[in-house]
């Protein structure tokens, strides 16, 4: 409230300001030409000012969010992504580091790993087995017994690929839950202790594949566009208590859960897929991990990854003013540029099943 009472007294500093400036080019009788070049400066001025204030006011209070002391739990943190992400808090010297997945041998064996790396003495390592997929009063219960949570990674997923046809609908089911409600769950429980803090950051991992439709994911974009909704008003919700929400959307990463996709990934998908290239998850891990410090919302890979976010960046929270004029320049280039290479994979469909 304090912050937008603020802006609007400066917006009407800037009207006084400008009526001075009007009336004196008036009493000097400036030609117009030259005082429309000052009115034209005057409203670009203003333009630049106020969206400077306006996406830095949209943003949590807490500029940065630094790791070390935190209290860290991510799900899916046995493997891939969600693994390496914990190896990164605990090389940064978070408190508390809890992994969440269903298999507990693994568990077991990466939190082991995990210690290995372990710099200080008060550092916690731990894992709790648990299936995000079930009964969300279950997750609750579980969850809570953690304690207080200050980052909460969202990573548990996985992708089923395939022609729609050929997927059994339970497949939808199964990924909505394994990929969305997990999230729902794991943050419904963990939020209310944030709110109580006014402290805390929850990260979600979208795809590329969450930002634009490709051949072969008709079951997992559905879970995936879902984390962003849900993502982009768990946003604007929990701003004013100082939380922070970032969603990623990595492309194709070397991980466990990539291989066992590529086992069943139809041609077109993966032909589709790979043009955004094949990831290391240590690069991806580690610019997710850069994004949560500095409390971005859409956090990109790569150029590509920085194009789809202009591309498909829609009404969502800027991660700075910068940001914001680039996405909303490039956008509707990148809209035309994408009708290319959209006739290219529109070319590849017909080539390959030959309906045409
Ligand atoms: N790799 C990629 O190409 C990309 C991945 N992503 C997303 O990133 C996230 C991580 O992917 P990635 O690292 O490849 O995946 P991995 O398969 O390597 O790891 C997945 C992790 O999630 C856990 N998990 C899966 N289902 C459940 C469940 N029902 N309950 C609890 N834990 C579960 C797994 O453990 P366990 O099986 O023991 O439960 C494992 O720890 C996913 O959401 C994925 O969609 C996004 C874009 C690209
Ligand atoms: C304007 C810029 C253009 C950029 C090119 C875009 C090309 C589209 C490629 C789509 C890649 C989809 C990856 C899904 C990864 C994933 O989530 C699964 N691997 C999970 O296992």
């Amino acid at each position: 409230m304090a912050q937008t009472q603020l802006t609007f007294a400066r917006v009407i500093m800037h009207i006084v300001a400008f009526i001075f400036l009007a009336g004196y080019m008036l009493y000097q009788k400036v030609p117009l030409v030259q005082g429309m070049f000052m009115f034209a400066v005057c409203v670009f001025y203003w333009l630049i000012y106020l969206s400077y204030v306006i996406v830095n006011n949209m943003k949590p209070k807490t500029p940065k969010f630094k790791l070390a002391g935190k209290r860290v739990v991510i799900t899916g943190g046995s493997s891939g992504i969600g693994f390496e992400l914990a190896k990164l808090c605990v090389e940064a010297e978070c408190s508390k580091v809890v992994i969440i997945a269903r298999n507990e041998g693994r568990l077991k064996a990466k939190v082991a790993e995990l210690k290995e790396m372990v710099s200080t003495d008060d550092q916690v390592i731990s894992c709790l087995s648990l299936d995000l997929s079930s009964d969300g009063a279950e997750i609750a219960n579980r969850m809570k017994r953690l304690g207080g949570v200050d980052l909460l990674v969202n990573c548990a997923g996985y992708s089923v690929p395939g022609e729609f046809e050929n997927l059994d609908t339970n497949v939808f089911e199964d990924m909505i839950k394994a990929n969305y409600l997990s999230a729902v769950h794991t943050t419904h429980a963990i939020v209310p202790s944030m709110i109580e803090k006014k402290q805390g950051q929850i990260v979600f991992l979208s795809s590329v594949g969450g930002q634009l439709g490709i051949y072969g994911f008709t079951g997992y974009s559905g879970s995936k566009y879902a984390i962003r909704g849900f993502a982009e008003v768990l946003y604007h919700e929990l701003r004013p208590y100082d939380i922070g929400v970032s969603l990623a959307f990595p492309p194709d990463t070397k991980t466990p859960g990539f291989d066992k996709e590529m086992e069943q990934k139809p041609k077109l998908c993966q032909a589709i897929s790979e043009q955004a290239g094949l990831w290391e998850v240590e690069d991806v891990a580690k610019i997710i991990k850069d994004g949560i410090v500095k409390r971005k919302f859409m956090i990109g890979f790569g150029s590509d990854g920085y194009f789809m976010n202009a591309l498909s960046a829609g009404a969502s929270p800027a991660n700075s003013v910068l940001e914001f004029w680039v996405h909303s320049f490039l956008g509707p280039i990148l809209r035309v540029y994408m009708l290319f290479l959209q006739n290219m994979w529109t070319n590849m469909i017909d080539n390959e099943l030959k309906t045409n």
